[in-house]
């Protein structure tokens, strides 16, 4: 395996630059390393090095709408946009709810080599909600699953809820809700509130979140299991995590770049790129997200990556599907809202975009310290540069970007996953 000399970086973006020796997939050695005969030497004076980002919640759209996103085209996008490890989401067509499934999506990953594609199983038959799946097979599967979910769906009967909960517990895995009490939101298309009621949208109220959050907690709690809540989206749902979590109870909470830092004022353009689900909110909900993010009360940043084809996006907003890119703009869109604004440094992002959501997965390899020995999943960050967004230009099939024509802070320069360089200069391998 071939060597690698990283020139110039600091850790953490804290305390001098150092060389960093990569071999054999670790970091083999940290200071100033003579550099071996024939190794490659990347030049990262100025930029800030962090273990590779782990994503908890990525839709790769493979089986079944290939059109949109591959496996191929999903893990292009994360190499790109720093990330070493994805959780593929289970609402593909078919289901991700049995062992045939999550070992051809984690197969795929592991043939493109690109990222470690992790599938997440889906908590009960066809995302219906009635049945659990067979989580037991899944999880000794070939796939190993760790994480369950019928994202983009609620897992609204309280009944198969707590028996999810139960069964996680003995399998050691970890269910994540996408919480929306369905019976708030027949007909939603916008935040609930005085923006979507001007022009005439239907609310989607903040009570369909925290309700279900409210409810998962006592659950878990009651069941002894742990919990993760998926995109996170209102200032009341900070509230019900914080007070979960002073009690004790095994919760953990993702928000996604665009809830920090997009609102319901888009709704004006009347651009179906902005509908998602959960919607996006009023202002201060997203200041509350940014300060629950700083503070840990929400854990982590995950992307909720959901490409669309142009004919589910480019119609009228109520026929439109909710959902927008998130993989390549998300280190961006987080220096933006928490490092410009002093929330977060660099180590802080470690943290929400790496440590935390391996640790919530389970996943031993990712998510490391910066030190010698260590396994060599790695992003170099250009803290300085920018960049401007341009939905075509991104790795992935579908072009559904809500910060397209945005200057962004902060560029990858390059990820490398097990000691071998997966994108360079916004290039693949
Ligand atoms: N976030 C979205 O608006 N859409 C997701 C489903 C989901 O995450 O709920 C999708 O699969 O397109
Ligand atoms: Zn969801
Ligand atoms: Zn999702």
């Amino acid at each position: 395996m071939s060597e690698i000399l990283i020139k110039g970086a600091r850790r953490y973006g804290e305390g001098d630059p150092v060389d960093v020796l990569v071999a054999d997939g670790v970091l083999a050695e940290i200071g100033s390393p003579a550099a071996p005969e024939g190794c490659e030497v990347l030049d990262a004076a100025g930029q800030v090095l962090l273990p590779g980002f782990v994503d908890l919640h990525t839709h790769l759209r493979e089986p079944g709408r290939e059109d949109t996103e591959t496996v191929e085209t999903g893990s292009a996008a994360a190499a790109l946009g720093g990330y070493t490890a994805v959780f593929a989401m289970a609402n593909t067509d078919p289901v991700a709810d049995n062992a045939v499934i999550v070992e051809h999506v984690w197969r795929r990953g592991r043939e493109i080599g690109l990222v470690d594609v992790h599938p997440v199983g889906a908590v009960t038959v066809g995302l219906r909600g009635e049945r659990l799946a067979e989580l037991g097979t899944m999880a000794r599967s070939e796939a190993g699953v760790r994480m369950f979910s019928d994202d983009g769906h609620c897992v609204a009967d309280p009944l198969i809820m707590r028996r999810a909960l139960e069964y996680s517990t003995a399998l050691g895995v970890v269910v994540a809700q996408h919480a929306e009490e369905p019976r708030l939101t027949v007909g939603a298309q916008a935040h609930e509130g005085a923006r979507a009621a001007r022009l005439g949208y239907s609310g989607w109220p903040a009570s369909a979140e925290e309700s279900i959050v409210a409810r998962d907690c006592i659950l878990a709690r009651h069941a002894g299991a742990r919990l993760h809540v998926c995109h996170v989206s209102t200032a009341g749902t900070v509230d019900v995590l914080s007070w979960a979590k002073d009690r004790g109870t095994r919760v953990s909470a993702e928000v996604t770049p665009h809830h920090l830092l997009l609102t319901d004022e888009r709704l004006a353009t009347y651009d179906p790129v902005n509908k998602v689900n959960p919607p996006l909110r009023a202002e201060d909900d997203a200041e509350r997200l940014r300060q629950a993010l700083a503070d840990g009360v929400v854990d982590c940043v995950a992307t909720d990556h959901a490409p669309h084809a142009p004919q589910d996006k480019d119609c009228e907003w109520a026929a439109a599907r909710p959902g927008m890119l998130g993989l390549q703009t998300a280190l961006s869109v987080v220096a933006r809202t928490m490092v410009r604004t002093g929330l977060l440094d660099w180590r802080g992002v470690a943290r929400v975009m790496s440590e935390r959501p391996a640790e919530i997965a389970g996943l031993p390899d990712q998510g490391r310290p910066l030190a010698e020995g260590e396994p060599a999943n790695l992003v170099l960050v250009d803290p300085d540069a920018e960049w401007t967004v341009r939905g075509p230009e991104l790795a992935s099939i579908a072009a559904n970007t809500p910060y397209e024509g945005m200057r962004l802070p902060a560029v990858v320069t390059a990820t490398l996953l097990r000691g071998r360089i997966t994108a360079r200069e916004g290039k693949i391998g």
